[in-house]
């Protein structure tokens, strides 16, 4: 076996007219934690589904441990975990019945079940709530639960859509703890996540949108290789000054982060924010200070949609 556990080239997906995954290529190594990030859209869950032999491709192939998706189906699901969007738990068993059931439908061995489902409970945190029933967790014990659901066959590849998608930031804490500490088990992981700041915990990530990976490296590389200049810019109304910024430059160039205004300039950086910090204030928006700040994931995922957007319109 190579270092390589997915290897995905030239994947292509649409539906009907719709162009889901417009040539994908990606390679995620072994024991990696690999992140997929992008918006609502952009073709994670199509890649996945793919990837779990769920859905066929139009085009290009993939291999899971030298194994072919397309060509195995079978041996595929033997060692992936799946964990989509929507996991369906059933809410009227409980904790230990929804573990059992799924030991079954992954053909378990019975010696072995009982002794797995103890492992992934203490493992999840959740042995308290064994007889608990699935409907009456939180959001977070669910996805755990859903986790551990994944995880009853001991998959060498994890690939998990969004699985803190509305959960509490402690519970996703927990739950990325978890991911880590599978990692260092040897499981391979490849995420989605339009969490941002989810992706600083990933060995590498790559950014989708509109069916295509944008870039990819460590998040810090990425964010390393902006070209322009993020300002920070304080005001006492950063929701007027951002709607002001807004409006000056397009909304894609201007984010709020806690009471912070984001502005990204590109070229003439500082001319022009001292042009626009003059303009802003003659309007009657008061600025206190407007420094360079280190553009983050989010910066440089920003600039290159809008540079994407430019290029599909042939500008
Ligand atoms: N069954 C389907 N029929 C038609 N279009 C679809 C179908 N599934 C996905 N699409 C379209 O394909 C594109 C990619 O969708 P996909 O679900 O893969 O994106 P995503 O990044 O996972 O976003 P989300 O987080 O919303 O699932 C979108 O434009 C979506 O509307």
């Amino acid at each position: 076996m190579t270092d390589t556990a997915i290897r995905v080239q030239g994947l292509k997906k649409s539906y009907g007219p719709a162009t889901a995954l417009a040539s994908v290529d990606l390679e995620v190594g072994a024991a990696e934690m690999f992140g997929l990030l992008g918006p609502d859209g952009a073709g994670k869950t199509t890649l996945m589904r793919i990837l779990v032999s769920l859905l066929d491709p139009d085009e290009g192939t993939c291999s899971v441990n030298d194994i072919s998706v397309t060509g195995r189906p079978g041996d595929i699901r033997r060692i992936i975990g799946y964990m989509p969007q929507r996991f369906s738990l059933y809410p009227d068993l409980t904790v230990g019945e929804n573990l059992r059931f799924f030991a079954d439908l992954f053909k378990v061995p019975k010696a072995e079940r009982l002794a797995r489902t103890d492992e992934l409970l203490s493992f999840s945190r959740l042995t308290p709530f064994v007889n608990r029933r699935a409907g009456q967790l939180s959001g977070g014990m669910k996805q755990k639960l859903a986790l551990s659901c994944a995880l009853v066959h001991t998959p060498r590849v994890l690939v998990l859509d969004e699985p803190t998608t509305g959960v509490d930031p402690v519970s996703r804490r927990e739950f990325w703890a978890i991911l880590r500490e599978l990692k260092g088990r040897g499981v391979t992981i490849l995420v989605s996540t339009p969490y941002m700041d989810e992706a600083e915990r990933c060995d590498r990530v790559a950014l989708m949108h509109k069916g295509k990976i944008l870039a990819r490296g460590t998040a810090a590389g990425i964010a390393g290789n902006f070209s322009g200049t993020v300002y920070s810019v304080e005001s006492p109304e950063p929701v007027g000054t951002a709607a002001w910024f807004k409006q000056k430059l397009g909304p894609e160039q201007v984010r709020i982060v806690g009471d912070r205004v984001l502005v990204s300039l590109f070229e003439n950086a500082q001319r022009i924010m001292d042009d626009l910090r003059r303009q802003a204030e003659s309007d009657g928006k008061a600025i206190v200070s407007a420094g360079p700040v280190s553009a983050g994931l989010e910066d440089v995922f920003v600039a290159m949609v809008a540079r994407q957007g430019d290029a599909d319109e042939g500008r």
